[in-house]
């Protein structure tokens, strides 16, 4: 219906219900278009914040690149109005809240699970590199459940078209791939290596390159050998320093798909429709994704 897009929203138009979740940036609010009943998820921003932080224009592509955007597993973003001191985002409601939550929850996956995730992201960057959109924050703060269990990657905050690539540092290290650690070119292969991270800590619990700086373990090991530094995140990625833990006890091939995605040489990675005819995928995703 595009001429609802040329609408004006206002605050005033929606009920106001609980808080959902806490942003980088600003609260999100459950509400209620009044006019259609319509539920959906509210982010306030504050200028002042986004200005502070000149990600005005990150803003702005987030909303251009996900107007164009429909998809079962990707996240709505229906509009945006904005006040004197804030910006609303107007976003599809996630029924089942956040999925890092979740892994928290579980510790980790069950192979089924991790692959009908998995396999549901796959389909959601091939159709969003197939429109020369490129996510490259694919992790689990970004994915939220709907209300069948779907996936939904949201917050397009640092996608970009591929066309002008950007060099700029996105959020936690951990998902960082080689060639944007050494801040060299990179292209939608990125989010490959992104979902290969995100399947190990899936079926880990943990991501496969986390430095172990915050652990106790690393503390007491600091105290007793200061001069034998442990690895960082940072070299453990540009080295693929993949290890796979003993337990939990995960299969040969699942091992194996994070391998072929965990790739120094970006156009080496396994591309996203050779996943989907990975063994792993095809024996333990649930097709309804
Ligand atoms: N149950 C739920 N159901 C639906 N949504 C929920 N939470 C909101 C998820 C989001 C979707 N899209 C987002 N986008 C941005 O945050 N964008 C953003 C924000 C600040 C700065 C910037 C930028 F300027 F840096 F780009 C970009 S957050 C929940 Br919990």
């Amino acid at each position: 219906v595009p001429a609802a897009e040329k609408k004006r929203w206002t605050l005033g138009d929606f009920d106001i219900g609980k808080p959902l979740g806490r942003g980088k940036f600003g609260h999100v609010y459950l509400a209620r278009e009044k006019r259609s009943n319509h539920i959906v998820a509210l982010k306030v921003l504050f200028k002042s914040q986004l200005q502070q932080s000149q990600v005005e224009h990150q803003l702005r592509r987030e909303v251009e690149i996900q107007s164009h955007l429909r998809h079962p597993n990707i996240l709505r973003l229906y509009g945006y109005f904005y006040d004197q001191k804030r910006v609303y985002l107007i976003l599809e409601y996630a029924a089942k809240g956040e999925l890092y939550k979740e892994l928290q929850k579980c510790k980790y996956f069950s192979e089924r699970r991790a692959a009908t995730y998995v396999a549901s992201l796959a389909r959601a960057l091939i159709y969003c590199h197939g429109k020369h959109v490129i996510h490259r924050d694919i992790k689990p703060e970004n994915l939220l459940i709907g209300a069948q269990g779907e996936l939904k990657i949201a917050d397009f905050g640092w996608s970009v078209h591929t066309f002008n690539r950007r060099r700029t540092m996105c959020g936690t290290l951990d998902y960082l791939p080689p060639e944007m650690v050494e801040s060299v070119e990179h292209d939608a292969s990125v989010d490959i290596w992104s979902l290969g991270v995100l399947c190990y800590e899936f079926l880990y619990g943990v991501p496969p390159f986390e430095a172990k700086e915050h652990s106790d373990t690393y503390r007491s090991f600091e105290l007793r050998v200061p001069h034998l530094r442990p690895s960082n995140t940072l070299r453990r990625i540009v080295q693929v320093d993949l290890k796979f833990p003993p337990k939990p006890i995960v299969s040969s091939s699942a091992k194996d798909l994070i391998s072929q995605m965990l790739v120094k040489d970006s156009s080496q990675r396994l591309p996203l429709h050779k996943l989907l005819e990975h063994p792993w995928i095809v024996q333990n995703a649930d097709p309804s994704g």
